[in-house]
């Protein structure tokens, strides 16, 4: 998503000042540090992981307690109550589209004050994610789950209708072509849809990204603050239009909002191609053991001539500073240093599908040995080393973003359900503008 930001125009990075290293070694007993996450299934266990082993590492000295929040829309919702109530937790998992609320709250700790304070090198972080997460050059929040969308393909089904698994469609009509022939129909009754996908926002994000135009004005929030969104533009339209037809025609159900939902349709094989994170991949590859064949191919263009490219997806961990001691906001440190350690990065990017922020976590031989039996796990290292940097495929930037892409899942839906798609987007952008405004007021102040 769009949240994160680029080293170009923002001033302002993050709120306050990390403790020294002493803090934790003069506190005495065991430091708590509680984590509030939006992982589950594959990814909350794997969370449960990386915890527990922390934790062991660390015994006698801190204690870190996950809790599962739900979804990302629920943890900063549970956060931004956190913060008025003063009961904030100590790291919280913050979706990409999230960073721009974040750095304008002054609640949290730049990562990059510890790293600063100790002489610790951040630079096996991968450039690219890096710089997503940065401003003027310096880390906000530590990449934890980066992610790329993917197009996931069932195997089986693609040879069955006599379609080639390897040479998936790369656009919007070639989905639809493909998908026509994939929609098996028994009786009347739909057996298999050629194609599915939730109505999330996240999807429209990234196709207008792969489109090479931007998803808000001043370019994409990076000449200066966002004052509108994009989407009821060409491409937006184009793509709720496209979501209509593919939902009339027949060859996708309409599974609504959420992502869940529309996973499970996949997940049960009933579905032939699909468009998730590649944060999906490892529950999908459970979830299909002795079924089918999960493949991944890159996400779709919106047309075949579109010189765009993806935004990097998933979440960041970040350090609260408000009603933490020292010796807390040290541990909190403690912990997402060794999130983002090479060991720990190998192991979450086989436990999950999410890609390793550490550079240094691919050569490690149980990485290696994984992507070598599942290759399904390069799919989206590819995308983003192919990805070159641009305002369009770095994302918006807008304090609002989680609002405005809700806007525009009520477009899209809107649309499937009958509404001419240029006027459902165009009410979506209108429905955003005054919250856009009122944010830029108060950031301005
Ligand atoms: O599902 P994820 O974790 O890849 O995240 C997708 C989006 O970037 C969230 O805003």
């Amino acid at each position: 998503g769009c949240g994160g930001s680029d080293n170009s125009g923002d001033k302002a990075t993050g709120g306050q000042d990390a403790p020294g290293a002493d803090a934790l070694d003069k506190a005495s007993g065991v430091t708590k540090v509680t984590f509030w996450h939006g992982m589950k299934g594959a990814n909350g266990a794997a969370v449960d992981k990386l915890v527990k082993a922390f934790n062991s590492a660390n015994t006698g000295k801190i204690e870190v307690t996950a809790v599962y929040q739900g979804d990302y829309d629920d943890t900063i919702t549970k956060y931004k109550t956190s913060v008025q109530q003063g009961n904030t937790p100590s790291v919280v998992q913050i979706y990409d589209i999230g960073s721009r609320f974040m750095i304008d709250s002054k609640q949290t700790v730049p990562v990059q004050s510890f790293a600063d304070k100790d002489g610790y090198s951040l630079g096996s972080i991968e450039p690219n994610i890096a710089n997503y997460y940065s401003i003027d050059g310096k880390l906000n929040s530590m990449p934890f789950n980066t992610s790329m969308p993917l197009l996931y393909i069932n195997k089986e089904a693609f040879v069955k209708a006599g379609l080639d698994p390897l040479k998936p469609p790369t656009n919007l009509d070639e989905i639809m072509a493909a998908a026509k022939k994939l929609t098996i129909k028994q009786g009347g009754k739909t057996v298999q849809y050629g194609f599915n996908a939730a109505i999330y926002g996240w999807f429209m994000e990234q196709l207008i990204a792969q489109s090479g135009t931007t998803y808000c004005d001043n370019e994409n929030g990076r000449k200066d603050l966002a004052t509108k969104v994009n989407f009821a533009d060409e491409q937006g339209v184009k793509i709720a239009d496209w979501y209509q037809q593919m939902v009339k025609l027949g060859y996708m159900p309409n599974t609504g909002k959420k992502t869940d939902d529309a996973q499970a349709v996949f997940k049960s094989g009933t579905s032939a191609m699909h468009l998730e994170s590649t944060g999906s991949l490892r529950g999908y590859i459970d979830a299909a053991k002795g079924k089918f064949t999960v493949l991944t191919a890159p996400f779709p263009k919106v047309g075949a001539s579109d010189t765009g490219g993806p935004i990097i997806g998933g979440a960041s961990l970040w350090v609260d500073g408000q009603g933490h001691s020292d010796a807390e906001k040290r541990a909190s440190w403690e912990f997402v240093k060794f999130a983002s350690s090479p060991e720990q990065q190998a192991a979450w990017h086989t436990g999950t599908g999410y890609f390793p922020i550490n550079s240094k976590a691919l050569d490690l031989p149980a990485d290696k040995a994984w992507v070598a039996q599942y290759p399904q796990f390069t799919t989206a290292i590819t995308q983003l080393h192919n990805t070159k940097p641009s305002n369009p495929s770095s994302g918006c930037i807008l304090g609002v973003m989680p609002q405005a892409r809700k806007a525009a899942e009520d477009g899209i839906e809107k649309a499937v359900l009958g509404t001419d798609p240029q006027k459902a987007m165009t009410a979506a952008a209108d429905s955003i503008k005054p919250q856009i405004d009122q944010y830029n007021k108060t950031v301005k102040k």
